[in-house]
């Protein structure tokens, strides 16, 4: 388990993007923390979502709102910074298409944003060894990045027990991010190996009534302690 608190982030992807301020105000009326922002540019994976103009509209329109951008994207290291400016906190980005992860976590933190790498069911941990503390946020993938509504990796509750052991280890104190198939069903183990923000796209957008959805992942994970 982790100390670092608990924050729910719905994923937009899975939100009405013909509605698409009014559906963040209503996730954060009904008790998200942050909303993530999948950028995807067809070429990372193989889907296109959206780009610096939706970031620059969602701050104007949400002064106030936390926007965790997850860029899914070729050359990130051309991109952090604009994104960082168009108004994202916290950018977070896959380091194995950076030429340099060192430097794109340093134009962002000189914007004066967090930054995040962002670790793909198949991309090892020790990425992050020489970077932990630069960093502000690890982002563990719990489904292979391009789509919202898949399955949830198993295998990831164990990847993120080895995680938290291994920041222990090197004395970095990083929120740890997972992000895929995530839902009240596995909001408990993901919170006792050691995630604090759970990032929920289907099992928010999808559901019904947002808030009973939010809530349902919160108390599932609250059991965690
Ligand atoms: O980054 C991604 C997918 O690439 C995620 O942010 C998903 O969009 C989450 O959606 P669900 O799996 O929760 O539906
Ligand atoms: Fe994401």
């Amino acid at each position: 388990m982790t100390t670092r608190q608990l924050r729910i982030a719905p994923s937009i992807l899975s939100a009405d993007f013909a509605h698409l301020a009014d559906q963040c105000q209503a996730v954060i009326d009904a008790g998200a923390d942050w909303l993530h922002v999948d950028v995807m540019d067809g070429h990372y994976v193989p889907n296109i979502t959206i780009g610096l103009p939706v970031v620059e509209a969602l701050r104007q329109a949400l002064p106030d709102a936390f926007l965790d951008v997850h860029l899914m994207i070729d050359n990130p290291d051309d991109f952090v910074g604009p994104f960082a400016r168009a108004g994202a906190d916290l950018v977070s980005f896959h380091p194995e298409t950076s030429r340099h992860p060192h430097r794109a976590i340093h134009t962002i933190k000189a914007l004066g944003k967090k930054a995040g790498l962002a670790i793909n069911p198949g991309t090892p941990l020790n990425w992050l060894d020489h970077l932990a503390h630069d960093l502000d946020l690890a982002l563990i993938m719990s489904v292979n990045p391009g789509f919202g509504g898949q399955a949830f990796i198993p295998h990831t509750v164990d990847k993120i027990r080895q995680l938290t052991a291994r920041l222990e280890a090197l004395g970095a104190d990083l929120d740890i991010e997972v992000d895929g198939g995530v839902s009240p069903s596995n909001a408990e183990q993901l919170r006792r190996a050691g995630a604090n923000v759970l990032v929920a796209g289907s099992a928010v957008f999808g559901a019904p009534n947002y808030k009973q959805a939010i809530d349902a992942i919160r108390q599932q994970a609250s059991l965690a302690g």
